[in-house]
């Protein structure tokens, strides 16, 4: 028989911090930097910057103050030194352009690490040979873009593993580092739901396999992550459109607060000239000339938050991709930080899932001896790992299997029935949960005794499954399935409460033994005895009182659960329909990656919020700062409150700060602000606090900074 060392759930102890599960990027660095330069300019393009409604204003500004460059006098003439005039625009222009620069740089950046790992995974696409099944068993050696949804094909030793597919027959391991970047070889096996689907592109390392390939040519899964780290298929989530609307509504306002100051100024200048004299009014005038009413209006538009927007959301789908999480969408990775409800099952995702048999225990007079022999015959074609462990376990004592196995036929586990066994000569061998095989045998007019409840609560205090085992009406006696809580995911859960996410422990087992592991784990809620259908209807349930939930899953009986979620995490190791339900596969199979992922689309909304908030106080701040000087120049000294040197001045400085705060903010936007788990509430009133406060009070020190700097009179 099969040993029972391999476990086919892979699990990687999660240490607590997050920097040792985070995968550095696979991706060479070098030369990121050089296309982003490059990238920055190209994306100069008004049939991109279009697309940016804020940026687009700044691009159009950008145009006309090059035009006022060249002919000072464009827009009526001024009475000024044309050539000193010349050069002021020309400088007005250099630094609308490089605010634009910027920004493209910014999500140039951003996509950079996506477009280098697109390049990574081409590498592997290229077109094997692959050994194609006809239909009369012969095998014929066609090229891998040949093959289509259906086709069967063989795979042996050495063999780059031609198409995404679905292993019929054969056990191997496989090299999946070109997906996951993790070089250890996993073992792929058919007939259960964990590890029975392989990946085009992934190269098997021993054995042969048999596979039904699941994806046409282009649609393979590596195609997909191709086009997801590219952004190919990146569109602007409903959040992003909602801040985009409303950057845009704020230019218009602040358009028109600008474009109604030269009327003022005339007026106000109409006066000076009879009063004051004719040089004040002249002053006035070219403080309001279209020039400086362009940089004034790029100086208080929110350009910081528009220029910085996509980069911010192209990051957050990158943070994803770094932890090994393929999402489908955007809006997934946005959903994750709305998060209101996680629905985790027990077994391999609380628990370490390796379920094995440690103890028979006898009842209703049978020897140990007996049990073993029987659960041994009821697990014979079980292959699920509890099955295998029950096999060895019962080797261990010294049973050995009484029939051949030719004549007996396996009845295979499912988690409608909570049951499975063999039947062979008329005898039906079962094994189960306990409260399965008691109708079982009850059906059967069987007698169910005393000691079978004391057995079944001795295990299920300790957290462990009990399995009842019989032979047709009679039950023998319980198997106690060890399983351990995974470490450190009290702290997890108690982070998760912080922020204000409720977790749910979904369990096919028993209520003792859920209720114990859902102590033990700190687990806000738990449902025991679920079936499949009760997977959907508590996520239903939730969604129904306005929340939004995320689950993980892995077998095809998750799918439907997966598909109803607000956010789906399917394992890799999962079956192909789980992943095709779900919005987000994990390449490392580690169900407790849902917690990391709520983290950083809190994250992501967070840095939005935080770079929005300061960004519009900014522009604020900016307002206060320049419309004075303009007046200021013409003699109304008392409003200059910031003592710039002048007009001029002050707009070339805020304009220069205007660009270079979009540079300086350029890590905060990729990295992600500062997380901390606290509730939303929290969160906002700390984002105020800190982006609102600071965005008042950094250009009022900046720009007088600059002002100060800079060689203007
Ligand atoms: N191989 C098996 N043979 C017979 N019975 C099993 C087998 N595996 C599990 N069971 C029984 O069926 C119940 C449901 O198992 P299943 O693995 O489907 O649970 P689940 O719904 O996925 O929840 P979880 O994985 O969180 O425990 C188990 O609690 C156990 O009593
Ligand atoms: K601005
Ligand atoms: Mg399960």
């Amino acid at each position: 028989m099969t040993s029972t060392d391999n476990s086919p759930r892979p699990y990687r102890v999660p240490s607590g911090t997050r920097d040792t599960r985070r995968h550095t990027p696979k991706v060479e660095m070098k030369g990121l930097y050089q296309r982003a330069i490059k990238e920055s300019f190209v994306k100069l393009d008004p049939r991109i910057q279009v697309r940016n409604p804020v940026m687009f204003v700044v691009w159009v500004g950008t145009l006309v103050t090059l035009l006022l460059a060249i002919d000072p006098n464009l827009f009526g003439t001024l009475q000024a030194d044309v050539n000193k005039q010349r050069l002021l625009n020309g400088l007005i222009t250099f630094i609308l352009l490089f605010t634009i620069v910027f920004a493209n740089f910014a999500e140039a950046v951003a996509e950079g690490r996506g477009k280098a790992q697109a390049d990574a995974l081409r590498a592997t696409r290229s077109d094997t040979i692959a050994k194609k099944i006809l239909p009369t068993g012969a095998v014929q050696e066609v090229s891998s873009t040949e093959l289509r949804r259906g086709d069967q094909v063989k795979v042996v030793a050495g063999d780059m593993i031609p198409a995404d597919g679905e292993i019929i027959a054969g056990i191997g391991s496989v090299d999946e580092s070109a997906i996951t970047g993790e070089s250890a070889p996993v073992l792929k096996q058919p007939g259960t739901d964990i590890m029975s689907s392989v990946t085009g592109g992934t190269r098997l390392l021993s054995d042969e396999l048999t596979l039904r390939i699941t994806a046409d040519p282009g649609q393979g899964f590596i195609d997909r992550m191709i086009a997801l780290v590219e952004g190919a298929e990146r569109t602007k989530t409903p959040n992003e459109i909602a801040l985009t609307v409303l950057l845009a509504v704020l230019t218009l306002v602040f358009l028109i607060v600008v474009a109604n100051i030269p009327p003022i100024t005339g007026y106000v200048a109409g006066f000076l000239s009879t009063s004051t004299g004719e040089q004040a009014a002249a002053e006035l005038r070219n403080g309001a000339s279209v020039a400086i009413m362009i940089s004034l209006l790029v100086a208080l538009i929110p350009t910081t938050i528009g220029g910085l927007l996509s980069a911010i959301g192209i990051a957050g789908m990158d943070r994803v991709a770094q932890f090994n999480v393929i999402a489908t969408s955007g809006r997934a990775v946005e959903a994750c930080g709305d998060i209101n409800t996680l629905v985790l099952d027990k077994t391999g995702t609380i628990t370490l899932g390796n379920r094995l048999a440690a103890e028979f225990i006898p009842v209703n007079g049978h020897s140990l001896q007996d049990v073993a022999q029987v659960a041994l015959n009821a697990s014979v074609f079980d292959e699920t790992p509890e099955g295998r462990s029950i096999v060895a376990l019962a080797t261990q004592s010294g049973a050995t299997v009484s029939f051949d196995p030719k004549l007996a036929e396996g009845v295979e586990f499912s988690a409608r029935t909570r049951m499975s066994g063999t039947d062979f000569e008329g005898k039906e061998i079962r094994k189960g949960a306990v409260d399965a095989i008691k109708g079982f045998v009850r059906s059967r007019g069987g007698y169910v005794p005393n000691s079978l409840d004391e057995a079944y609560e001795r295990v299920s205090k300790l957290g462990g499954t009990p399995l009842a085992v019989c032979q047709n009406d009679d039950i023998y006696g319980v198997i106690y399935l060890k399983d351990t809580v995974k470490p450190g995911l009290r702290e997890r859960f108690d982070q998760l409460r912080r922020m204000g996410v409720r977790t749910i422990m979904l369990t096919g087992d028993n209520r003792i033994t859920a209720s114990v592991i859902a102590e033990e784990a700190g687990v806000d809620d738990f449902i025991a005895e679920a079936t499949p259908e009760d997977k959907i209807e508590v996520i239903r349930s939730e969604q129904a009182q306005g929340k939004l939930v995320a689950m993980t899953g892995d077998g095809t009986n998750d799918a439907p659960a997966l598909a109803q979620a607000n956010v789906g995490l399917a394992m890799n190791s999962g079956t192909q329909a789980a992943k095709e339900a779900a919005n987000m596969v994990d390449l490392d199979s580690d169900p407790t990656k849902l917690i990391d992922l709520v983290t950083i689309g809190k994250q992501l909304l967070i840095t939005r919020g935080a770079l929005t908030t300061f960004s519009v106080a900014n522009d604020i701040a900016k307002y206060f700062a320049i419309i004075p000087t303009i007046f200021a120049a013409a003699g109304i000294g008392a409003l200059n409150v910031m003592g710039l040197k002048s007009a001029n001045s002050a707009i070339i400085s805020a304009l220069i700060y205007n660009a270079l705060i979009i540079l300086v903010l350029i890590p905060l936007a990729l990295k992600g602000v500062q997380f901390r788990p606290l509730t939303a509430d929290q969160l906002l009133r700390r984002n105020i606090l800190i982006y609102g406060v600071g965005g008042v009070v950094a250009p009022f020190i900046a720009i007088k900074l600059i002002d100060v700097i800079l060689p203007f009179s």
